[in-house]
């Protein structure tokens, strides 16, 4: 099994370009489902849920011919409507094909997702919503089997807000007869990206980027051209990664009108922080400061970034608390920094740290992509060698990440 080996202490200082959004690219390759024309796209991270989801595409007929961080995808020939356990087992993202095979076919198999390292995460809502369009929907042996001839458009307003819950749902209404209004709907960037690209596609979507999405059904979408967003979860785990260990980067391709709450925090933390259009260049002399905060949907403070913050607390100067609300179980790279010397204790789902004036590097195992990128960042802070195990984990997520933090200074590579 792989594992990154990092040797901490050095200061990072150059350029690194951010890829293009996983968590946008995933809905956004299911789109290509919704049509028999040819969708490009373009900024499409090179990661492992990538090439997972791209498998699983091509396994229902879906062409998809790349080149670089280019795709161009034809779904004239989907024919197999099923997404097996195998692949929704390492990616839950997989359920992001169900709204878009049963609103253009009528039907689909998808595995139930079970839980994972950071929470149980039912997908009940995907289902709800589907129901009120009209679907018929079983669990049969593990799978979701939704069936309708053609899905209608309703008023859905979903017991919580749930990102790939609003993506499914928008994905079957842009081909649902009549109207469909998402109440409660997920405001991330990643929702408004997919909804862009929908709209492209010759969907009639209205209320994009707010809580309340109406979609007016059509029978058929086109292809169309769309650039996937810069990623804004990577951009923040850099951005971490300086404020931890020290330096000077500029980050390219990045949409800072998105990272608003990483921005304020990390200023709160004492980086100094800079932008332009497209770019945003972070300086970090000192040691950090202890940043308290809690996770709550967008525009609120990511869950996803609550690990990488994390591990920048950990050698903080003072006390901070960070209080977890979207995932039960979401503090496992907990144990983990504790063992590099780290203080934090849990309480409920608030961790409580006590910054320490150094770490000291030592094996650790990643337990979730985002944990494994705290570990990473820690590893990059401590002292001596940090081997983080089970990395498969951090390849999901992020493009080529040991190569470009090599670039910018870090001694830390690929072992095992
Ligand atoms: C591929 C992708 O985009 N993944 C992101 C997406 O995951 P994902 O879309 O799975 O997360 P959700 O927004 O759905 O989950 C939010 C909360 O709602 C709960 N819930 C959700 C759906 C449902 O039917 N029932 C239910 O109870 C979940 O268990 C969780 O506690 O949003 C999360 C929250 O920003 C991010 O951490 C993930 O990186
Ligand atoms: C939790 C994440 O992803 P996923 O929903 O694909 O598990 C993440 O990107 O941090």
């Amino acid at each position: 099994m792989q594992k990154l080996s990092i040797t901490g202490g050095k200061r990072l200082s150059g350029e690194i370009a951010i890829s293009g959004a996983k968590n946008a690219a995933l809905p956004i390759l299911c789109a290509g489902l919704l049509t028999a024309d040819t969708v490009h796209l373009s900024n499409v991270p090179r990661l492992q849920d990538v090439s997972t989801m791209l498998k699983l595409l091509r396994q229902m007929g879906l062409r998809a011919e790349e080149d670089s961080e280019r795709i161009a995808m034809n779904g004239a020939r989907v024919d197999k409507l099923e997404a097996p356990y195998e692949m929704v087992k390492t990616m839950r993202a997989a359920i992001l094909v169900l709204g878009p095979l049963l609103a253009r076919f009528g039907e689909a198999w998808v595995s139930l997702p079970g839980g994972c390292a950071i929470g149980s995460r039912p997908v009940d809502q995907h289902i709800k919503g589907l129901k009120a369009m009209g679907a018929d929907i079983r669990i049969e042996a593990g799978y979701i089997h939704a069936k309708a001839r053609k899905l209608k458009g309703a008023r859905i307003v979903t017991d919580m807000i749930t990102v790939t819950g609003t993506e499914n749902l928008l994905m079957a209404a842009t081909l649902a007869e009549g109207e469909t209004v998402l109440e409660n709907a997920a405001r991330e960037p990643e929702v408004t990206d997919l909804a862009n690209l929908l709209a492209a596609m010759g969907a009639k979507i209205s209320g994009i980027g707010t809580d309340r999405l109406v979609i007016q059904g059509v029978d058929s979408l086109h292809g169309a051209t769309h650039a996937v967003i810069p990623d804004r979860v990577e951009t923040a785990t850099f951005l971490c990664a300086v404020a931890a260990a020290g330096g000077d980067i500029t980050l390219t391709n990045v949409r800072t009108d998105i990272l608003d709450v990483a921005i304020d925090k990390l200023r709160e933390a004492g980086v100094v922080l800079t932008s332009g259009p497209n770019w945003i260049r972070a300086q970090m002399a000192a040691r950090p400061k202890a940043v308290s905060f809690r996770t709550t949907e967008y525009p609120g403070f990511p869950t996803d970034m609550q690990a990488q913050f994390m591990a920048l607390n950990c050698i903080a100067d003072g006390s901070s608390r960070v209080t977890e609300t979207i995932f039960e179980n979401r503090f496992m790279h907990v144990q983990e920094m504790n063992r590099l010397g780290a203080c934090i204790g849990i309480e409920g789902h608030t961790a409580i740290i006590a910054g320490v004036d150094h770490l000291v590097g030592a094996p650790v195992m990643a337990t979730d992509l985002r944990a494994s990128a705290s570990l990473v960042i820690a590893g990059l802070a401590a002292r001596g060698e940090t081997v983080v195990d089970r990395i498969y984990h951090l390849d999901r997520g992020y493009d080529r990440m040991e190569d470009k933090l090599s670039a910018v200074g870090a001694d830390i590579r690929r072992i095992g």
